[in-house]
């Protein structure tokens, strides 16, 4: 096999080689025809004056005394004689010009494709028209040349003139069709075409009369006369020119008299989408732009009044003894190492001082960090954190808990400009940072929050703080609570709020959820709005709530096709790890569902769990959680599972927290609420006018209470023919329909239409559209439910 292969190689390589032209060699001879095919031209045509001069001359080429008249001379002479004479006469005049085309490709590089056929048709033009020239023109030998002459001579022996005369006819018939796609059709459209314009110019013409003829001024240049004598009477009588053209718009009006007198009307072309916008503007002309907040225009947002000071009113008092002692240990233990400080600035926290160092030059940073223990020690201090470099600033940070730490009151933050400047969709305000500035982030960019902590530690507050800032910020219809608290006892208080700021399900008595089952119904019920929303967002061409909101507040969206504000939604789920242990999966699912997609139509989750292990927070739910807060947790272990590193096992509690959204963390003191304050609080919202119901989730048919489908035909609801009657009337398969024109609830009107699905009156559920109804008329209801009960 090797053998053959080597074998066969040289061959194969041979067969590669291929005479081809490099652009340049193009190049020069493209340009060597195109001057090729001009000196012939111009031989040709010297020719025709020269020829006799030059017969002497052909036989003595030669000879360097003899010239030729000829325009190049002996060359022009002799290869004109050559093409002319013995060759194609008049004809050869082909040869010059496929010649330069042929150059011309090559100069351009216009590749070869087409050359081919024109030569081919070149030639056999030159024959054609050589035996043509040599038919009609016999005694002329240079117009059909040797060749023409002959064949001719040739043809007419075998066919006779008429033959060689028919013969010729149909070579032109084949140059026409082949060389000038020559048609019938096209002829008769030019002769068509020649008579048309003559026509026009004849009627649409300015006539002079000049005594003995009348001139037709049909353009600038070319006056046509006509013989007045000759044609006299043919022609009818003309009319001078002034007549001529004072008359013609006369003529055209008898003409629209004649005409029966019907008026037209002209149809204007709508463009929907102006329509649209115009509509909208012409709305937010009469009404103004949608106000979301109409609905309890009297709202009043609750006042700072409610909240405590708790002691906090003069600010951070510093001791400078604690400073001064604190720096000079830090001094002294790096100094027993070794390791000496440049410059040591301190800035005081609400609970910490943080201690910026920066080292010699030369000091590795790693020591430093090793050193925390023993800086801790000799600072006789729980909590010290090391930041071994602080981000962004080149020091490196030591973080100290001041020995009386200072409450940061939730008055104050909701106070500090920060928060009530915030132009965010959802600002919470956590609390302060270590150089005592107030904390405040968008919940709508986190978008979801984990928080964990051990017990004790200020879940509980940092919660309630999160649900205070949008409570003083939000409107009751921008943000809806969604609030899940298995202990029962956290967040009751926020009952009071319910028909003001609370969602849940459409068939459950109480709004916070406290129950299990309950809460895998809400996921999943939470699942269909943000899917309905998602469907919503679609169809208004928008990507997310803002865009949305924005779009339906101009009013360009409109609300019979089912659009309406959507107000965000957080989901709030203190102890998330009793739940996770109770449903585990039935949980995590929708959760982690909700936490992938939710984001871009206002749905945010705030999840907080006291036992952060890894069968609680798992990779799923951290991978969609970028957002977290850890307070004091007891073990490292703990902390890397919230933060991915340690920190927060050395925080000292009472809110002393970590935050993180992806990269740096940020160590804050959570603003301090406590549950008589938030009572104030709700009872002062929960006293004014509210909607008449809280905020309605879509239903949710668990798998457990089945699908509705089975229903029998004598469980049927009283209602059910009337019912059915109002959807195939209105063709229309809402539940909201039924409620109102048969003045049902909305779980009865819910049920109704799960029934009618069994029926197969309406069709499945569509999410926010309404159904199909799958029975065109009563007569086809009557027929279906007669022939259900045979
Ligand atoms: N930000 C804070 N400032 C001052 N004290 C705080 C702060 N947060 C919490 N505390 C104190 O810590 C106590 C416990 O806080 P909290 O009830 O929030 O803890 P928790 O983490 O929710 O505990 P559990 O998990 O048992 O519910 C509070 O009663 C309060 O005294």
């Amino acid at each position: 096999m090797a053998k053959k292969r080597k074998k066969t190689k040289p061959t194969s390589s041979k067969k590669k080689v291929s005479f081809r032209f490099s652009k340049q060699n193009k190049i020069i001879l493209g340009s060597l025809l195109v001057l090729l095919s001009i000196a012939l031209f111009f031989s040709f045509i010297s020719y025709y004056f020269t020829w006799q001069e030059d017969q002497s001359m052909l036989s003595e080429f030669a000879d360097r005394n003899e010239q030729a008249k000829n325009l190049l001379n002996k060359f022009g002479a002799s290869v004109s004689h050559f093409f002319m004479y013995k060759g194609f006469g008049l004809a050869s005049f082909a040869f010059p010009f496929l010649l330069c085309v042929t150059g011309l490709h090559l100069f351009l590089g216009l590749g070869s494709k087409g050359l081919l056929s024109k030569w081919v048709w070149g030639l056999v033009f030159v024959i054609w028209f050589s035996i043509a020239l040599g038919f009609f023109a016999l005694e002329q030998p240079l117009l059909g040349g040797l060749i023409g002459f002959e064949m001719n001579d040739f043809l007419q022996d075998y066919a006779g003139k008429i033959g060689v005369m028919l013969l010729l006819v149909f070579g032109l018939t084949v140059i026409l069709v082949r060389l000038f796609k020559f048609s019938p059709e096209d002829l008769a459209a030019y002769f068509k075409t020649k008579q048309k314009p003559l026509a026009t110019e004849i009627s649409g013409g300015v006539v002079k009369d000049s005594g003995d003829s009348i001139i037709l001024d049909v353009g600038e240049d070319t006056p046509v006369v006509i013989d007045t004598y000759t044609h006299k009477e043919d022609i009818p009588p003309l009319k001078k020119e002034k007549e001529v053209k004072k008359e013609a718009p006369k003529t055209a009006e008898k003409e629209a008299d004649k005409m029966p007198d019907i008026e037209m009307k002209v149809e204007k072309i709508k463009e929907e989408k102006e329509v649209k916008d115009v509509l909208s503007k012409k709305l937010v002309e009469d009404f103004g732009e949608f106000d979301p907040t109409l609905e309890l225009g009297n709202y009043k947002f609750p006042h700072l009044d409610l909240l405590d000071h708790h002691g906090s009113t003069g600010g951070i008092t510093i001791n400078q003894e604690e400073l001064e002692g604190n720096k000079n240990r830090i001094v002294e233990t790096l100094k027993n190492y070794k390791i000496g400080i440049a410059q040591i600035k301190a800035t005081i926290g609400p609970t910490v001082t943080l201690y910026e160092i920066v080292p010699e030059a030369g000091v590795r940073i790693s020591r430093i960090k090793n050193l925390e223990d023993d800086i801790a020690l000799s600072l006789a201090a729980l909590g010290i954190r090391i930041i071994a470099p602080i981000p962004g600033k080149g020091t490196i940070g030591i973080e100290v808990p001041n020995k009386n730490s200072t409450i940061v009151s939730m008055r104050s933050v909701i106070a500090s400009s920060k928060f009530q400047k915030a132009e965010m969709q959802l600002p919470i305000a956590f609390g302060k940072t270590i150089s005592n500035e107030t904390f405040v982030v968008d919940l709508a960019k986190m978008p979801h929050l984990l928080m964990a902590g051990a017990t004790g530690q200020g879940k509980s507050v940092g919660l309630n703080a999160v649900l205070t800032s949008l409570l003083y910020k939000k409107h009751p219809a921008e943000v809806k609570f969604i609030l899940v608290d298995p202990k029962k006892v956290e967040l009751t208080i926020y009952n009071k709020i319910e028909r003001h700021y609370l969602a849940k399900l459409p068939d459950s008595e109480e709004a916070i959820i406290t129950d299990t089952t309950k809460v895998v119904h809400t996921l999943n019920s939470l699942c269909i709005e943000m899917d309905n929303r998602y469907e919503l967002l679609k169809h208004a061409m928008v990507r997310n709530i803002k865009e949305y909101n924005a779009k339906f507040k101009t009013r360009k969206l409109n609300p019979n096709d089912g659009h309406k504000f959507l107000p965000y939604i957080v989901l709030v789920i203190d102890e998330f790890a009793d739940l996770i242990m109770t449903a585990g999966k039935e949980i995590e699912t929708p959760i982690a569902r909700l936490a992938q997609l939710a984001r871009a139509i206002g749905i945010h989750l705030i999840i907080a769990t006291q036992r952060p292990s890894v069968n609680v927070i798992t990779g799923i739910i951290k991978a969609n959680f970028p957002a977290r807060i850890a307070f004091r947790v007891t073990s490292k272990i703990d902390s890397r599972t919230i933060l991915d590193t340690t920190g927060a096992d050395q925080l000292i509690g009472r809110g002393d927290m970590l935050f993180t959204q992806g990269n740096d963390i940020t160590r804050l003191q959570c603003a301090f609420v406590d549950t008589p304050e938030v009572a104030k609080i709700a009872e002062y919202i929960g006293a004014q006018r509210a909607y008449p119901e809280a905020f309605q989730l879509p239903e949710y048919v668990g798998e457990d209470s089945g699908t509705g489908i089975a229903y029998e035909i004598e469980d049927r609801d009283a209602m059910f023919r009337e019912a059915a009657e109002v959807v195939v009337i209105a063709q229309q398969g809402s539940a909201s329909l039924i409620q109102r024109k048969l003045k049902l609830g909305y779980n009865r009107a819910g049920r109704i239409i799960d029934q009618l699905e069994a029926a197969g009156v309406v069709g499945p559920f569509e999410g926010s559209k309404a159904r199909q109804v799958l029975v065109p008329d009563i007569y086809a209801l009557d027929q279906l439910l007669k022939n259900e009960t045979k």
